[in-house]
């Protein structure tokens, strides 16, 4: 299958507060393959946006540190780019769709300059090209997205669109110029279902139009079992479980991927099944051993001790968890 284009490795990442370290990831492995659909599922607060704000070195400077880790993108560990490496991987290599379109947006500049300029700050509308050239790639973009009359949409300020048309408009500047890998954030969650459901499709085409990577971060199972090919089990900063989509499904091993799977709302019966009691460590003092173990119905007292790490079961699905 080749080598992966990114290969996270054993990535720690903690933030400083007021009370110290904050322990948030915890020896995080992921990799994706080229034109591979994976998903990251966990909770809110397991440490999913942190993990891949990583690879785009976007944390929130002077309060991120990463003790240990590797971040590989071809190889390469981004954690050791220089300015421009990394600026040829933010601008050709990886692009990143946030949760929040709002917050993403510029509210004071028109969507068509805020497209352009992506293009321009890439460098694939080098200024000795005509202006012409660098317009009609951001008109193509928001077609795309299938959006009528780009040229209305252009000159209209964000808070001129609604919701749903604001997380095209993301998804359309994450795309403007070729990447290899997309990275999407919740996109959608402040939408409303049906609207969040048509963003889910499009991005999903698009990718798999452009034979992109992405990595789908995602607090429900069923989201990723739609959007990809492969899943990702992380709790409080370590990825437990790891298989393809529909053998996590038909298989699912680790405690805590049974208990997601149980709260997924069921259709019928109405309302949330029971799912997992209790809630993620505090990441200043978490606990030894396995970090799930204050939570899991299957704890013995290896598991307060030492901590599982992944073992592979063939055909790339892993757990870690000492009681599989
Ligand atoms: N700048 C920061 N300083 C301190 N702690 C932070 C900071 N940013 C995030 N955290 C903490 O790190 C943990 C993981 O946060 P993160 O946003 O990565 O989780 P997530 O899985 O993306 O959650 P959600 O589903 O809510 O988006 C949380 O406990 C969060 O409070
Ligand atoms: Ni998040």
């Amino acid at each position: 299958m080749g080598n992966p284009i990114l290969d996270i490795r054993d990535l720690h990442v903690w933030y400083r507060t007021y009370g110290g370290y904050s322990k948030v990831l915890d020896g995080v492995n992921l990799f994706v393959h080229q034109g591979e659909k994976v998903g990251l599922v966990g909770e809110a607060g397991c440490g999913k946006t942190t993990t891949m704000r990583s690879v785009l070195r976007i944390l929130p400077e002077g309060q991120a540190h990463t003790p240990r880790g590797q971040i590989l993108y071809h190889g390469k560990n981004i954690l050791q780019m220089n300015r421009r490496e990394l600026h040829q991987v933010r601008t050709s290599g990886v692009s990143m769709i946030f949760q929040e379109p709002a917050a993403a947006l510029n509210p004071v500049f028109t969507v068509g300059t805020q497209i352009t300029d992506v293009i321009k700050f890439s460098g694939l509308g080098k200024p000795e090209k005509q202006k012409d050239n660098i317009k009609n790639l951001a008109m193509q973009a928001i077609r795309e997205v299938y959006i009528a009359d780009p040229e209305r949409i252009m000159s209209s300020y964000p808070n001129q669109l609604s919701g749903g048309m604001k997380q095209r408009i993301c998804i359309a500047m994450a795309i403007v110029t070729a990447r290899e890998l997309l990275i999407a954030d919740e996109p959608g969650t402040a939408l409303d279902v049906t609207i969040q459901d048509q963003v889910h499709k499009l991005l999903r085409g698009l990718v798999e139009k452009k034979g992109m990577s992405l990595v789908m971060i995602t607090h429900s199972l069923g989201v990723a079992r739609e959007m990809t090919d492969r899943i990702y089990v992380m709790y409080a900063g370590n990825i437990v479980e790891v298989a393809k989509s529909g053998e996590l499904f038909r298989n699912p091993l680790h405690p805590y991927t049974l208990g997601l799977l149980e709260s997924v709302p069921k259709l019928t019966g109405g309302g949330m099944a029971e799912g997992i009691y209790g809630q993620i460590p505090d990441y200043l003092r978490p606990p030894d051993g396995c970090r799930f173990h204050p939570r899991c119905p299957r704890a013995v007292a290896r598991c307060r001790e030492e901590k599982p790490n992944l073992a592979d079961l063939g055909d790339g699905h892993q757990v870690a968890c000492f009681q599989v």
